[in-house]
């Protein structure tokens, strides 16, 4: 099947630096001049890879549940309730492995272009940590790092937390001031990121119509994008606050307009979609975005549909949330409700997605104008340096952050 390039543009073949820069004066602080979207280039040092991090072992979930809830009191009673997904796996995550194939992935990509920028590896909630990582940048003399963060949206989960933790991963290692952590922009709409989510919508369809001779595109198939919930609150706060996004914030309008995207680029606009959430926590009194999965399935039928696609639009790897809530429960739903079903690939280790996110960095490197940057939605290019307020957590309250303009 013929590719879509979505628009892609190659890729710079050479960097314009080597050496590990000086320190430069405030470096800390964003620049505040020029267009709103984009930063003046940096001669960077190294790529600082931020994964979620995940348990390796039965003994490490508690103490992964513990770093992922820290300074919110969760009893390790309630933690063990968490816990069953990772205890089903033998208490091992996949989603360190994916952030180890992705690195090797980055590198071998960052190879081929002659580009000499090494990359750390860290994670907010496991082994490497943030602070071990970022004390490595610094006891190799780099002061400027830019960051890549597994994650395509924009929320307090997905934007600020990161942020936050840079900033904290600077004040623990004493290195605030020394090492400069800048954030490529979020890539929910980069071309790299959408392509495996049009193979994986154009592949599905294929396979079902192969397999159920007679299925109506148009009336019996529906597309589920599902991502991540996050309780309303977050979602109203996501993106900068200046900007209006309507129902669900940034957050929700960002996967909308890129399910939109895929749809048409899969050749399937004639096929009914929906987004969808999964993987809610918190007390059932908090109000998180709607509807669940589960419960969109449980409808299909009474639509007339007699299978679904599914697609982890909200996720760049098959983790825990993708392998139990979708691969587990969303397909037991659809199988007791008669409806044959197929889950779509994450980008995973894609070699446009590795390629994009290459570019993101190269983006940076080269102070590329916005108008050259490649984005498939009408919501980006993404800002380099989030706007003030962006994805606030109310809940939570108020930390410093890197990337980002203080309010
Ligand atoms: C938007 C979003 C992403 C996608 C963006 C991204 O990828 O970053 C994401 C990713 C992930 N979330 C993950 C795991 C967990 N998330 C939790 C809790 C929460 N996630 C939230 C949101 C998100 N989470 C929220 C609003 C909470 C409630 C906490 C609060 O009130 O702020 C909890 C605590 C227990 C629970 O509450 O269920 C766990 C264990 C893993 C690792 C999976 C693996 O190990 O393979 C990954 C990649
Ligand atoms: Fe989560």
């Amino acid at each position: 099947m013929a590719a879509t390039n979505l628009g892609r543009k190659p890729a710079p073949a050479t960097a314009a630096y080597c050496a590990p820069g000086a320190i430069v004066p405030g470096a800390t602080e964003p620049a505040q001049s020029g267009p709103e979207h984009v930063e003046a280039p940096v001669r960077y040092d190294a790529i600082l890879l931020a994964g979620f991090g995940g348990p390796e072992g039965q003994d490490d979930v508690i103490p992964f549940l513990r770093n992922v809830t820290r300074g919110r009191g969760i009893p390790d009673e309630r933690l063990e309730e968490v816990a069953v997904h990772y205890r089903h796996f033998g208490g091992v995550s996949p989603i360190n492995e994916h952030n180890r194939e992705l690195k090797a992935a980055l590198e071998a990509e960052l190879a081929s272009r002659g580009v000499d920028l090494p990359v750390i590896w860290g994670n907010r909630n496991w082994d490497p940590y943030m602070n071990d990582a970022v004390r490595e940048a610094g006891e190799r003399g780099f002061t400027n790092l830019i960051a890549v963060a597994t994650s395509a949206y924009s929320s307090y989960s997905s934007c600020r937390q990161y942020r936050e933790d840079f900033a904290d991963a600077l004040e623990d290692t004493g290195l605030s001031g020394v090492v400069r952590i800048d954030k490529v922009r979020q890539f929910f709409d980069h071309p790299g990121f959408v392509q495996p989510f049009v193979e994986g919508v154009r592949d599905a369809l294929a396979s079902l119509e192969a397999e159920h001779s007679g299925l109506s595109r148009a009336s019996e198939v529906e597309v589920l994008f599902a991502t991540h919930s996050i309780p309303t609150t977050d979602a109203a706060k996501s993106g900068p606050a200046e900007r209006g996004f309507g129902e669900g914030g940034a957050y929700a309008a960002q996967h909308r307009a890129v399910a939109e995207v895929v749809m048409r680029e899969a050749g399937a606009a004639d096929v009914p979609w929906q987004l969808v959430y999964q993987s809610r926590s918190g007390p059932p009194t908090q109000p998180w975005l709607e509807p669940d999965v589960n419960d969109a399935i449980a409808e299909l039928p009474a639509a007339g549909r007699k299978a679904v696609v599914i697609v982890p639009l909200g996720f760049v790897s098959d983790h825990m949330e993708v392998m139990w809530d979708l691969d587990e429960e969303a397909m037991a739903t659809a199988a007791e409700h008669g409806l044959a079903a197929v889950r779509v690939p994450t980008p995973g280790i894609h070699p446009a997605y590795v390629a994009g996110l290459v570019d993101l960095v190269m983006e940076r490197v080269n102070g590329t104008p916005a108008a050259e940057r490649p984005h498939v939605t009408d919501l980006g290019p993404w800002y380099d340096v989030c706007r003030p307020g962006c994805c606030e957590n109310v809940r939570l309250g108020f930390k410093p952050a890197l990337a980002g303009i203080a309010p």
